[in-house]
């Protein structure tokens, strides 16, 4: 089994569990008596590039990250540093997170707040809604054709939006063969855990105009970004950068001047 294999293993196990414990009727009235979701793709489409900024303790490549006692602090930090959208790492073994931490998250931000896990099933998306989402991530290397085009459906259905990750052309092909408005390319192949900010360059050029393109991992800092930007990014998604420094507010607010566009020159 591969790294990515593995993680979906116990994610399902997880959701298993979860399912005895709280029937889907149950999820899905609290889905329907959350707040409606905040519009994510106008959040990311807008000038210059959008910053998500991720709320990450641990990850399977490099252990853990940062201890991040308070979710929520963390989330303030990064919105008050202009952050666009917050991502909020759900997934408990392999990345330390949990449904908690989005609702600390959901509570304290008025930005729209994506769920990040390993999404495999429609009470997933429920959950997500039920506490606060509004994105939701779909793998597309997690998924086979028909699920992925269900699970994005449902997603949108909810009023959510949905990052659909790629992380080759073919996968590309299959996210926009579903629908998907917003895109994410993953530098980060998730079954070797390798790490080639090249594949953002040589898929996204392939994408319609009106999908927005989210650059994924790999963002260190400004360097990294304005790479991203030159070869067409909406945005960036960016975990390691911003959660290891000594100031996140600052570390979001630096790559958020990378992103913006140079001021118009005034007329005389
Ligand atoms: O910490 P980085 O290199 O900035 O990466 C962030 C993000 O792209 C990464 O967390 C990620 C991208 N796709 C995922 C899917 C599941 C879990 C995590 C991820």
């Amino acid at each position: 089994m591969n790294v990515l294999e593995q993680i979906i293993t116990e994610v399902r196990a997880d959701l298993e569990r979860r399912q005895t414990e709280t029937p889907i009727e149950k999820i899905r009235e609290r889905a329907e008596a959350a707040r409606p979701a905040l519009d994510g793709y106008a959040a990311l489409a807008g000038g210059g590039v959008s910053v998500i900024a991720e709320v990450k303790r641990a990850s399977p490549s490099k252990g853990a990250l940062a201890d991040i006692p308070d979710p929520a602090v963390l989330a303030a930090e990064y919105a008050a540093g202009g952050a666009s959208v917050i991502s909020v790492l759900t997934e408990q073994h392999y990345f330390k997170g949990s449904l908690d931490d989005l609702d600390a998250v959901r509570a304290k931000v008025q930005i729209p707040v994506l769920r990040k896990d390993f999404v495999v099933s429609p009470y997933q998306v429920l959950e997500a809604r039920a506490h606060g989402a509004d994105l939701v991530l779909l793998i597309v290397a997690a998924l086979d054709q028909d699920t992925l085009v269900s699970l994005h459906e449902r997603i949108e259905g909810l009023g959510m939006t949905a990052l659909v990750e790629v992380h080759t052309e073919y996968e590309a092909d299959r996210a926009l063969r579903a629908g998907a408005k917003v895109i994410g390319v993953n530098a980060r192949d998730l079954t070797t855990l390798d790490v080639d900010r090249s594949v953002f360059e040589r898929i996204a050029p392939g994408l319609p105009r009106d999908v927005v393109k989210v650059a994924e991992s790999g963002v260190r800092g400004t360097r990294d970004l304005i790479r991203y930007a030159s070869a067409g990014a909406d945005a960036v998604l960016v975990g390691e950068g911003v959660v290891k420094t000594k100031s996140p507010r600052d570390a979001v607010a630096e790559l958020v001047t990378a992103g913006s566009h140079p001021a118009t020159p005034r007329p005389l």
